[in-house]
């Protein structure tokens, strides 16, 4: 039996415990050993689990910093609160199979006898998530090519769990799950209520749907509705919040939902009134058409519309490579058949010439078709 419980940030999570072991096989032989931490040693770690420490709270329990191996090592433990039912064991048993420069990886656990529930050691993340940058009046709001590179980031986290063999389905990216490293870069956490395995397997197909209310794909109603394009649908969400800078769900506007506001905006290629208005549009036109028909499509009511994530990484470079080139490409004609894939006309390989860059074609017949 699975249990449903919502805290104040309206997190919906049902999660079931069950038995791992008939997906249990050996890691992977690249994969980083696991450590298994004594007790005493995170409590050191982490001054007696002190408020100094603390770094935050989730629906599950509280994250502490802890410095392990004589200060060469800063780690994040996680600490389950007393009587809730930990997604722990879940969250070592899929983290001990995955490792991917985009998540936050797990670095050890400890299950000694003098802890109740089990602790997980991840990486530290020294600058806060996603959320934060995006939603906190305290600090600068990013700039876009800050948010084409973490959209581009996480997207490659998320393309990395779907094409694992067996793939892992995350079911709660949010803002709040992406963390930022010490050198800026995003990567994807929290993987308490992930799935791994394919969606014909029983323990997928018995697992009851859930995520964060605003994220949760409406499509997702019964356990056998899982797939990878649940995630798509997530991350299309977030994707518009890092666009507009709105929450998923903000009772300020109408209506609330970031999908319910944004989508006939953009069908109606309004795309300007979508960006965050602190920041305004990006230069490049074509950066945000891209990024906010991209979303559209991601938050699709039918989920095999969705793209896939590797053809939302394969976007989300195009666009990268546009911000980050900036006036380079401001001189621009879009290729003849192509909707998404513009030409620069005065790129080398067009020699300057117009009429050249007109008989160019991008060769992808499946970026040639209509959007909607
Ligand atoms: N690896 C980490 N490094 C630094 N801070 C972290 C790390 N993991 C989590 N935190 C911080 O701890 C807080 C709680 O994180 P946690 O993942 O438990 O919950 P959440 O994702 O915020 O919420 P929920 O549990 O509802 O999904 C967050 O504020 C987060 O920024």
């Amino acid at each position: 039996m699975g249990y449903l419980s919502c805290n104040a940030e309206s997190t919906i999570k049902v999660c079931d415990p069950g038995n791992w072991d008939y997906y249990r096989k050996k890691p992977k032989k690249n994969k980083p050993r696991i450590r298994q931490f004594r007790y005493t040693d995170l409590l050191t770690a982490t001054n007696g689990f002190s408020s100094d420490s603390f770094l935050g709270k989730g629906s599950h329990g509280s994250v502490y910093k802890a410095v392990l191996d004589d200060g060469k090592l800063i780690t994040a433990v996680k600490k389950t609160s007393k009587n809730c039912n930990s997604p722990a064991d879940n969250e070592i048993e899929i983290l001990s199979r995955v490792d991917h420069p985009r998540l936050v990886n797990l670095i050890g656990y400890c299950s000694d006898s003098l802890c109740k529930n089990k602790l997980i050691v991840v990486e530290y993340m020294p600058n806060g998530s996603l959320y934060d940058l995006l939603h906190s009046s305290s600090c600068k709001p990013p700039g876009w090519s800050s948010r084409v590179r973490f959209a581009l980031q996480v997207a490659k986290a998320v393309q990395a769990l779907h094409s694992g063999s067996p793939p892992v389905i995350h079911r709660d990216i949010k803002s709040s799950n992406v963390l930022i490293d010490q050198r800026w870069n995003a990567r994807l956490g929290d993987f308490g209520l992930a799935l791994i395995g394919h969606v014909e397997d029983v323990r997928i197909k018995c697992t009851p749907p859930a995520g964060t209310l605003g994220y949760l794909d409406p499509s997702y109603l019964s356990p056998s509705d899982v797939s990878t394009k649940s995630d798509v649908f997530s991350y299309g969400i977030l994707l518009l919040e890092i666009i507009s800078g709105r929450h998923a769900i903000d009772l300020k506007y109408s209506p609330p939902s970031v999908v319910d506001w944004a989508v006939p905006l953009i069908k109606g290629g309004d795309f300007a009134a979508i960006c965050d208005g602190r920041v305004g549009p990006p230069v490049d036109e074509e950066v945000i058409r891209s990024l906010a028909v991209l979303a559209a499509r991601c938050v699709r009511s039918a989920a095999e519309k969705r793209p896939g994530m590797e053809e939302v990484v394969e976007c989300l470079t195009v666009v990268s490579k546009r911000v980050h080139a900036g006036p380079v490409w401001s001189n621009l004609r879009r290729c003849v058949r192509c909707v998404h894939k513009p030409m620069a006309i005065n790129h080398p390989v067009f020699e300057g010439s117009e009429e050249a860059a007109r008989s160019s074609r991008c060769g992808s017949r499946r970026n040639s078709r209509k959007v909607w």
